[in-house]
């Protein structure tokens, strides 16, 4: 928990023993309150140096007692005591000092950092504010706007930047505690008073005022609705205007509104589901700690498009060395510009002089991809084509290689049977563009061994994405339950909304984008694309199908007929919105879509209504959860986590109301059962607003917290 020694004679070393992150659990907090208080009585010991064991100082409080009845003693006095202490209270900071470690760290009147120790108050992603006098010492010591910035981001600074910004005193690359220990001898017997952060007062200058007034309109722009960036402003504002201890009480009362939020639970679960998402498992046995990756040290994409130059990107940035295969010379020369141009831009802005070329090779030839350990195929959506490649890549790669293909949703399984390696297939779903959204899918196949599992997971990892292990289906998790999110916001078009309604309305609920804004972003055409492959659309057609209507339930051909028109979204200039030129950004309501939806309308027999706020919602998320639930039923999820983690990573749900899943538990499943009902009594022909039977055990079963709902999947078909 926390020990106590002598060294030098007159030094007391506490050190926070509490593995792996040294996080402050009540029994942390009492240990350290006792010691401390014997460390500063004690005749002998003249000063006290404060260090983590393991390498690591403080990670702050322990995420997993929030939500629990408080116990333990709180932190705000042990730090009030240090503080006050006539004996130089020293922080050894190595690896992290973070929310409650670093609001210690700000307690103790000197702080030693490591050169590699991270530095910052990440409270407000886990919806909380620094709720021990770190919204309140930090601007005293260095000034309002960067404290603003680094309290309502969450940012985590380097000790370099630490040194620059007055948070740390020195920074070392030898032996921090030592340096630590001579550092306080040094200092005994020096006034303390200048060095206690409570007594300092923060100059509220009229650009203090413009600072926080601008902070506040920023943070409010940037939320999406979270309350917690909104709540830090609020705290920096009181260490500005109040003397130290009112300032302590407004923060206390900050945090009470925060603390038993439900925004707060949400971003505490979606913390821990990011991490369980890296403890997969498969129906053999084997695990995340039990399989063993293999090594990758070069890696061969094939197609250089949208999809496969981004994954370049993030696999060189990464270290590691690619081959790049390109069928088309005039492809491969856009795409080998398009590469090195990101890779340039992003050298410039870390400020690095040359980006890592030299790990690149690009070539025509798919012979090159002899000699390299995993293929990621990044070419068309068109299963032909990609049965093709992988015949010929089991072919010309070396028998231990892996290929995994990049397919949004195409069966993983029919590209297995054609090679020899059927267990060395899996699927890295990467989102565009590839180089900066942080979720992976990997997609296990039903022939897919743990160790392809593993080497794909390790190398997102790598990569710095957040991998989450999914079964093999049409859409896999995301893009199925994204398709019927789709569909329900074409019925709503269908039945009276415009596209910039609905999309306000999700973006007030707290989306990154309205699902129109994305539509147009990515490309109608790529649904397009899908949904002739699928069937729905072309020549399979019985001519005598109704338009709206397709494989035995409701259908819109809506986004079909502006692919016809060449309304395609942003790249032809129209799409669901207007835009200035093709390939423009800026998303303007276009009166001519409010004609063609009035004259579909009208050429269907709907009669437009109102369509409230409420509903647009409802039947957005209420579709996808109950797609979720049939999702866990069929074991392509293993958890309800899981598909909270993926919608979080890679659609841009908002993490302040964890994931679709997370959403349903906090409505009430009761509540989402009823509203499910109601809406397909009133929709028939959509079967997928039925409610799931998993739903439905569930509520019989009392609405258990999330944790729980695997206990009720009855294993029909596991494939997790
Ligand atoms: C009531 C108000 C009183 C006081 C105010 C104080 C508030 C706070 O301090 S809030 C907490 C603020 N701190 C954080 O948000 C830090 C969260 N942790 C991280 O950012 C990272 O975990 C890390 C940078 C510390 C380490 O990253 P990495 O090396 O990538 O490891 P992992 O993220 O996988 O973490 C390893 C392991 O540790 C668990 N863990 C990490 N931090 C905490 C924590 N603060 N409390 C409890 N557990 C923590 C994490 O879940 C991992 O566990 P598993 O291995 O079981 O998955």
């Amino acid at each position: 928990m926390a020990r106590y020694s002598r060294t030098e004679g007159t030094i007391a070393l506490i050190t926070l023993s509490n593995p792996p992150v040294n996080a402050l659990g009540a029994a942390v907090r009492r240990t350290i309150t006792d010691i401390m208080h014997r460390a500063l009585t004690d005749g002998e010991v003249k000063a006290v140096v404060l260090c983590g064991e393991n390498g690591t100082f403080c990670a702050g409080a322990d995420i997993r007692e929030f939500g629990k009845p408080p116990s333990g003693p709180a932190l705000v006095p042990l730090i009030h005591d240090m503080e006050a202490s006539e004996k130089p209270v020293v922080a050894a900071i190595e690896g992290v000092a973070l929310g409650g470690g670093l609001e210690i760290a700000l307690g103790c009147h000197y702080r030693i950092a490591h050169a590699k120790a991270r530095l910052g108050f990440p409270e407000v992603m886990l919806g909380l504010i620094p709720g021990a006098g770190g919204s309140q010492r930090l601007p005293r010591l260095i000034g309002i706007p960067a404290a603003l910035e680094l309290i309502t981001t969450g940012r985590l600074v380097s000790a370099q930047e630490a040194l620059k910004l007055g948070i740390v005193d020195q920074v070392v690359d030898g032996n921090t505690i030592e340096t630590a220990v001579k550092f306080a001898l040094n200092v005994i017997g020096r006034p303390l008073l200048s060095r206690r952060l409570s007594e300092r007062t923060p100059a509220f200058s009229v650009d203090a005022a413009a600072v926080l007034e601008e902070g506040m309109a920023r943070v409010k722009q940037r939320a999406r609705g979270a309350f917690a960036p909104v709540v830090c402003v609020q705290a920096l504002r009181a260490a500005a205007t109040l003397p130290y201890s009112r300032g302590m009480e407004t923060e206390e009362q900050l945090i009470n509104t925060l603390i038993d939020s439900s925004q707060a639970r949400a971003l505490q679960y979606c913390f821990f589901a990011q991490r369980n998402a890296r403890k997969w498992s498969l129906p053999s046995g084997a695990r995340w700690n039990n399989s063993k990756p293999r090594a990758v040290h070069r890696v061969g994409v094939v197609g250089l498009g949208t999809m496969g130059r981004g994954i370049t990107v993030s696999l060189v940035k990464a270290g590691i060395s690619v081959v790049a295969v390109e069928m088309e010379e005039k492809q491969m020369d856009l795409g080998m510009r398009a590469v090195l141009g990101m890779l340039e831009r992003d050298a410039q802005r870390r400020g690095d002089t040359r980006p890592p070329t030299h790990l690149l090779t690009f070539t025509l030839s798919l012979q090159q991809l002899g000699n390299v350990d995993l293929v990621i195929e990044a070419v068309f959506e068109d299963m032909a084509l990609k049965k093709c490649l992988f015949t010929e890549l089991c072919n010309v790669c070396k028998p231990s290689t892996l290929l995994c293909t990049n397919t949004s949703g195409l069966d993983v399984d029919a590209l297995a049977v054609v090679t020899h390696r059927r267990s060395l297939v899996v699927g890295m779903h990467f989102f565009a563009p590839a180089n900066v959204m942080k979720l992976l899918e990997v997609v296990c196949g039903p022939h897919s061994s743990a160790e392809a599992v593993a080497t794909a997971m390790t190398l997102g990892k790598r990569l710095g994405k957040v991998g989450v292990v999914v079964g093999n289906c049409p859409g896999f998790v995301g893009n199925r339950m994204m398709k019927l999110y789709l569909d329900q916001a074409y019925f709503l078009l269908e039945e009276g909304a415009a596209p910039e309604q609905v999309d306000q309305v999700l973006e007030e609920f707290g989306f990154t984008m309205g699902i129109f804004k994305v539509s147009d972003l990515s490309g109608l055409d790529v649904g397009w694309r899908v949904r002739k492959a699928s069937g729905l659309i072309g020549p399979d057609v019985n001519p005598k199908t109704p338009s709206r209507w397709r494989q035995g339930c409701r259908y819109s051909p809506l986004p079909d007929l502006l692919c016809e028109q060449g309304h395609l979204g942003q790249k032809s200039g129209r799409g669901w919105y207007l835009y200035e030129t093709p390939g423009g950004k800026e998303p303007k309501p276009d009166p001519a879509m409010h004609r063609f939806l009035q004259e579909y309308r009208s050429r269907y027999g709907l009669t437009p209504r109102h369509v409230h706020a409420h509903e647009v919602i409802e039947r957005c998320t209420y579709a996808m959860a109950n797609e979720g639930f049939r999702i866990l039923e069929e074991g392509i999820a293993a958890r309800a986590e899981d598909i909270d983690v993926i919608y979080v990573f890679g659609y841009g749900w908002p993490r302040h109301r964890g994931g679709p899943m997370f959403h349903a538990a906090q409505v009430g499943l009761a509540t989402v059962l009823q509203r499910l009902e109601h809406y397909h009594q009133l929709h028939p022909d959509v079967p997928h607003l039925q409610p799931s039977p998993l739903l439905q055990r569930l509520v019989e079963a009392g609405s258990p917290p999330v944790h729980h709902w695997r206990e009720h999947v009855q294993h029909l078909h596991s494939y997790l």
